[in-house]
C-alpha cells in the first residue's frame, strides 16, 4: 500500500550527475563504504520525500554499481544512464568535527539512455563542472530550458580541479547559474569561486544577475537566501554532529520538495518562484535546514523520509500560498 504521508509523485523530476561510492575514513581509524555523490544524494532525498525522481547518472557494471543502484531504487529513485566498467569512488577523510575532505577516483562516464524531458531538473557538482560529463549536463539543461524548474548546486570539490582548470570551472558555474532559477551553494563554494568576498554579498549579486532564488549554506550557522531582492536568514539547527556528509545535498533535495509543494515546476516555474511570498520561501528553507540536520545527526548521507522530516519539524506549517 502506498504510504499515505507521501505526496502524489507529481511533476517529472530529473537529477543529472554523479553517483559514486564514498570510502569514509573516520577519526577512530574505521573505514566504511557508502553510496554517495552529490546529485545522487539530492535524488535520494527527493525519493525519500516521495517525489519518485529519476537520476541520470554514471555507474559501473560492478558490485559497487549494483549496491548504489539498489540503495537509490529502495528509496524510490529511478536510476538511468548507460553503465561504464567501474563505479567511481570518493575517499572522504573525516576530521574530529565530522567535516569531510574528499579525493576522487572517477572511472564512470555519464551517458544518457534517452530523452531527458522534465518539469524539474537539478544538476550539480563534479559532473556539471568537469570534462567529460559537463557537456552531457549542459545538454540536459538546454533541453529543460523553458519547460522545467532548473536548479544548480556547484558543490565544488577543489581537489579535483587543477590550478590551470580553475578559470574554466568558474566559467561553467557562471553559465549554469545563468540558466538556473534556483542556485544553492555552500559558503566553501562561494569562497572558492570568489576568494575573500562576503558570501551574503555574492548571493545578492547572483540574485541580481537573474536567479529567482539563491541560497548559501553557512554550515552550523544556517543559511542565507535572497528572493525578490529580500534577504532571508535561516538559523542553524542545533544538532549533535556525527558527520556532515550529504548535508548540503539533503538541504537541496528538501528545498526542491518544498518548492514542488508550492507548485513551482514546469514552464513558467521561475516566474512562479519569483511570485511566491518570501515568508513561504523562508518556511521551505527552515524545513530544508531541519532535513539537513537529520542527515548530520547520522553517519553518511542518510536523508530523512517524509515521516521523519515531519516529526523533526512538527510545527512548520509550510503555507500553500502562491500569491506573493
Ligand atoms: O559528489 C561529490 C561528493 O559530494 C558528496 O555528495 C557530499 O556532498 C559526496 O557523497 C561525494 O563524494
Amino acid at each position: 500500500m502506498p504510504d499515505p504521508s507521501l505526496p502524489a509523485a507529481g511533476p517529472v523530476t530529473l537529477v543529472v550527475g554523479e553517483a559514486l561510492v564514498d570510502v569514509v575514513h573516520r577519526p577512530d581509524g574505521s573505514v566504511t563504504e557508502s553510496p554517495g555523490g552529490s546529485p545522487a544524494n539530492v535524488a535520494l532525498t527527493l525519493g525519500r520525500l516521495g517525489r519518485s525522481p529519476q537520476l541520470l547518472t554514471a555507474l559501473g557494471e560492478d558490485a559497487r554499481g549494483t549496491r548504489v543502484a539498489d540503495w537509490l531504487t529502495a528509496s524510490g529513485v529511478t536510476v538511468r544512464g548507460l553503465r561504464s566498467q567501474r563505479t567511481s569512488t570518493a575517499t572522504a577523510v573525516l576530521g574530529s568535527d565530522g567535516a569531510a575532505q574528499y579525493t576522487f577516483v572517477l572511472s564512470a562516464r555519464l551517458r544518457s539512455d534517452g530523452p531527458t524531458a522534465a518539469e524539474v531538473l537539478h544538476v550539480g557538482s563534479i559532473s556539471s563542472l568537469l570534462d567529460p560529463d559537463a557537456a552531457t549536463v549542459a545538454a540536459a539543461v538546454d533541453a529543460a530550458t523553458g519547460t522545467a524548474l532548473i536548479s544548480f548546486d556547484p558543490n565544488i570539490r577543489p581537489l579535483l580541479i587543477p590550478d590551470d582548470g580553475a578559470d574554466a570551472v568558474r566559467e561553467r558555474v557562471r553559465l549554469l547559474r545563468a540558466r538556473s532559477a534556483v542556485v544553492k551553494a555552500s559558503d566553501e563554494d562561494v569562497a572558492w569561486l570568489h576568494p575573500g568576498a562576503d558570501p551574503r554579498a555574492v548571493a545578492r549579486a547572483w540574485a541580481e544577475e537573474g536567479a529567482a532564488l539563491v541560497v548559501v549554506t553557512l554550515g552550523a550557522g544556517g543559511a542565507f537566501a535572497v528572493h525578490r531582492g529580500v534577504d532571508v536568514e535561516i538559523a542553524g539547527v542545533p544538532v549533535d554532529v556525527v558527520d556532515t556528509v550529504g548535508a548540503g545535498d539533503t538541504l537541496m533535495g528538501a528545498l526542491l520538495d518544498g518548492l514542488l509543494t508550492l507548485g513551482v515546476s514546469g514552464p513558467g516555474a521561475a516566474d512562479r518562484l519569483t511570485a511566491l511570498a518570501t515568508a513561504d520561501i523562508a518556511a521551505v528553507l527552515r524545513r530544508a535546514a531541519a532535513a539537513a540536520a537529520v542527515t548530520v545527526s547520522r553517519a553518511g548521507a542518510e536523508p530523512p523520509t517524509r515521516a521523519e522530516l515531519d516529526a523533526a519539524v512538527p510545527s512548520t506549517g509550510q503555507g500553500a500560498r502562491t500569491d506573493g
